[in-house]
């Protein structure tokens, strides 16, 4: 594996444009991007999950687990695979969604909410999970989404490790550049463990962050967003 200091946010404009094309995102480098090195991609997903199966298992030795347990055994390898393949398959840009949108025959103008996607999400600093809902809402420019891809672009960022300031901007981001519009609402409401299951253990508190463009900055329109998402 060729060993490139080069880090997203450094000023190298040949590596991020590199990365912008290999992630299919763009503006990488900025501080809203995932902190991936250059030569993330350099290593097949298979030898990802060796690799990660290897290191897992020194974790657990050192813990003083008996690897030799039946039920430990297989602990490193699965949890490689549910890291590669499962909660941070959002790394991988081969896993990006594949968004085909339709033409708004039907003339329909109005706001379209989808809330209370499930979200599923990983925090960067304790590697413990955030379990939230996210809301979103658009106005067509022209174009319709299908429902299910909302859920999907919001799935896709949530498998990295994340913070949710991140996550919201990501995912608003992505839906702005699909749906070829700014007028794009993201709200995000998610516990996350490691506020509640260790350190403060607070298990009430949960965290609220939204990201607003184009006519959603208008208070109206932010008001019958918001509305929307306290029926039902
Ligand atoms: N802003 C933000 N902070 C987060 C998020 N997820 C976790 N954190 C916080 O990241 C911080 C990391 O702080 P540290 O002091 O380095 O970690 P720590 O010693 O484990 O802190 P405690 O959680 O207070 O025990 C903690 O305050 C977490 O609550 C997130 O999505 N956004
Ligand atoms: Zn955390």
């Amino acid at each position: 594996m060729k060993q490139i200091e080069t880090m997203l946010n450094s000023t190298d404009k040949n590596s991020l444009s590199q990365l912008e094309d290999l992630l299919g995102e763009q503006h990488i480098g900025t501080s809203y991007d995932t902190p991936l090195r250059i030569d993330a991609f350099d290593i097949s997903d298979a030898q990802k999950i060796e690799a990660i199966s290897g290191h897992f298992r020194e974790i657990m030795n050192i813990l003083g687990l008996d690897l030799t347990d039946d039920s430990l055994n297989g602990t490193p390898g699965r949890v490689a695979k549910m890291y590669v393949k499962e909660i941070f398959a959002g790394l991988n840009p081969a896993n990006k969604p594949k968004i085909a949108l339709f033409e708004n025959k039907y003339q329909y103008n109005e706001m379209l909410i989808e809330k209370n996607i499930t979200l599923y999400s990983n925090c960067e600093h304790h590697f413990v999970p955030i379990i939230g809902k996210a809301h979103i809402g658009y106005i067509s420019s022209g174009k319709v989404i299908g429902l299910s891809k909302l859920n999907r672009i919001v799935q896709y960022y949530s498998q990295r490790p994340q913070v949710q300031e991140r996550l919201t901007i990501q995912i608003a981001n992505e839906l702005k550049s699909v749906l070829e519009t700014d007028d794009v609402a993201v709200m995000i409401d998610a516990a996350h463990l490691c506020v509640s299951s260790r350190g403060i253990k607070d298990t009430s508190s949960t965290t609220i962050t939204a990201d607003y463009s184009g006519t959603f900055n208008d208070p109206d329109r932010k008001k019958e967003f918001l509305t929307y998402l306290s029926y039902g």
